[in-house]
Formats: C-alpha cells, sequence, structure tokens
C-alpha cells in the first residue's frame, strides 16, 4: 500500500478549489519549467490533495502554451498518485447537454504544435496509452459525480484540438463522423504525459455547449459557455470533495497498471542514457531509471 494524494487540474473557470485544511500555495519548479501557477495543497477528508489551475489563475496560459510537462512533473514530485483532470468541453452528441459531465475514457489527439514526452534523445520510452484513463480511478469519479446529483455520462471519446479558435462547421461535422463525442484544447497532451509518470489518470468533462455542428444552436459562443462554466464550476468541487473518502488514505497497486507504466518502456540501454536527461527524468521516471 502506498499514501494516495490526490491531485485535481481544474480548467477553465475553476481556478480554486475550496474546503482544503491546512491550505497554502506552493511554487513547485520543475526541470521542465515553472507549471501554470503555484499549487495550493491541503488536506481534504484527511487525505492529501493538490489543486493546480491549468491556465493560471486570471487565465493566462492559451490552451497551446500550458506547461504540461512541467504541471504533470510538478504534481508527481509533490506525491501527487491520482490526477483528476476537470475541463470544460463541446459535445457532438445530443444527449451530452451543457451542464452535462463525461467520465471521459478514450482520445482522438489532433494537437499538433506541444511538447508530447518527458522521453526522447538520450533515454527512449514507449509507454501505451490504448487505455489512457485509469478505469478505478474514472469509476471512483463517476460514483462522486453521481452522488453530487450531476447528471454524469460514464464513458466518451474526448478530441483535443489545437485551438485556439474553435472548429468550422465542416471540421465539427468530420469529428462527429470519426466518432468523438467531446471536444476540447487541453487533455493532450495531459493523459499521455500523466502515462509517461505513471500516474493514474482521469477526466472529467463538463459539457459548456453543442460546438459548431448542431443545427439548432449555431456557432460556439463564448459568453454562452462563460455562462454555463459558472454553473458548472460549483459542481465540479462538489466531485472533487468526493474523492477523498472513496479513495481512501492508502492505496493498493493500480489494477490497470498505470503505476507501472514504465516497467518495460524504456529501451536505451543503461550505457548509452544521457546523464543530463536522466537527471530531469528523476521526478517522473526516478522509480525505473534508479533501479
Ligand atoms: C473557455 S472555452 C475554451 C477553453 O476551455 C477549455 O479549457 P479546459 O480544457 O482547460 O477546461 C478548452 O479546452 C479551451 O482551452
Ligand atoms: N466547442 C469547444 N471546442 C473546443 N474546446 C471547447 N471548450 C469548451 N467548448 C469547446
Amino acid at each position: 500500500m502506498t499514501a494516495t494524494m490526490i491531485g485535481v487540474i481544474g480548467g477553465s473557470g475553476l481556478y480554486q478549489i475550496d474546503g482544503l485544511e491546512d491550505a497554502r500555495w506552493q511554487a513547485i519548479d520543475t526541470p521542465w519549467g515553472a507549471p501554470s501557477d503555484e499549487i495550493l495543497t491541503g488536506t481534504l477528508g484527511g487525505v492529501p490533495m493538490a489543486f493546480l489551475p491549468r491556465h493560471g489563475r486570471g487565465h493566462v496560459h492559451s490552451p497551446t502554451t500550458v506547461p504540461y510537462r512541467a504541471n504533470i512533473d510538478a504534481l508527481k514530485r509533490l506525491g501527487v498518485t491520482d490526477v483528476v483532470s476537470v475541463s470544460a468541453c463541446g459535445s457532438f452528441r445530443e444527449e451530452y447537454a451543457p451542464g452535462h459531465f463525461v467520465v471521459v475514457d478514450q482520445f482522438i489527439d489532433r494537437t499538433n504544435a506541444r511538447e508530447r514526452s518527458f522521453f526522447g534523445t538520450g533515454c527512449v520510452a514507449h509507454v501505451s496509452i490504448a487505455h489512457p484513463t485509469c478505469a478505478r480511478l474514472s469509476r471512483t469519479c463517476l460514483n462522486a459525480a453521481q452522488a453530487a446529483g450531476i447528471t454524469v455520462h460514464d464513458g466518451g471519446t474526448y478530441l483535443a484540438m489545437e485551438g485556439p479558435q474553435f472548429s468550422s462547421v465542416a471540421e465539427s461535422r468530420m469529428f462527429r463522423a470519426w466518432g468523438a463525442d467531446v471536444i476540447g484544447m487541453t487533455n493532450m497532451p495531459e493523459a499521455r504525459l500523466a502515462r509517461e509518470a505513471e500516474l493514474c489518470y482521469a477526466s472529467i468533462a463538463m459539457v459548456t455547449d453543442y460546438d459548431s455542428w448542431h443545427p439548432d444552436h449555431g456557432a460556439v459562443d463564448i459568453t454562452d459557455i462563460i455562462a454555463t462554466l459558472t454553473g458548472n464550476a460549483g459542481k465540479g468541487r462538489a466531485l472533487a470533495r468526493g474523492l477523498p473518502d472513496r479513495l481512501g488514505p492508502d492505496r493498493a497497486p493500480c489494477p490497470c497498471g498505470c503505476d507501472r507504466a514504465l516497467d518495460h518502456a524504456i529501451l536505451t540501454a543503461p550505457e548509452k542514457r544521457d546523464p543530463d536527461v536522466v537527471a530531469r527524468l528523476d521526478s517522473v521516471a526516478g522509480r525505473v531509471l534508479r533501479g
């Protein structure tokens, strides 16, 4: 058993979390630069928790410039074991209506201007993202959302677009035809990096709009999104408050293997590894690199 620490990454409209005991904002430095903001740490229901606003307080970072690697490294460095990502999204399904939550379980990655791996020349690794979210943590989030009275859908494919502009009607129709259920701009490469860092990762997407495919809803309107987000932020916090009791202070090894993702992933021979690259990976991959 290891100690649980919950990390919540708050998306658009979720820049604070309430109810943490001994709460303090901490600046964390990482080999990948500074995270999006200081990280709020404390305990909730006896379980340590860390909260990081993805875009920074005051919404400073665009989806492209969010320092995804620093964010995941910083959470891991603090001892986080389970990352719950909360995001706003557009919906491609009539029944996933604004105000509903979706526990995402698959991704289509259309981002093209972001660093997507901690590894590279000097230390090469290949992890599987066939199942990019953690089934155990996702189930816990689903239960917490249901208990909080939130209308929540169990499963959905999130199309991650580069943005920052919203999709054209033709793109929106194409993504729908591809089988995507929701669309956002931030869950990739976040989910990839969480897997490389051996963190359990669950994604809760809050539906704010019908993107631009829906004949009755027209184009995405940021004013409408903000209005829906404001209503949803309280639901996001309610969901987070339900997590500590359900996860408990101690955790058994992840049944999906998230916490062992690097067991056979690193291909570079030990004598060929670049010491500087290995040093940068200390927090993310220290478990396997230190042996
Ligand atoms: C506020 S609309 C567009 C913006 O909202 C989403 O952010 P996040 O995923 O952090 O909640 C979306 O991905 C865009 O970045
Ligand atoms: N329609 C949409 N497309 C991309 N990101 C979003 N975030 C919220 N709504 C969105």
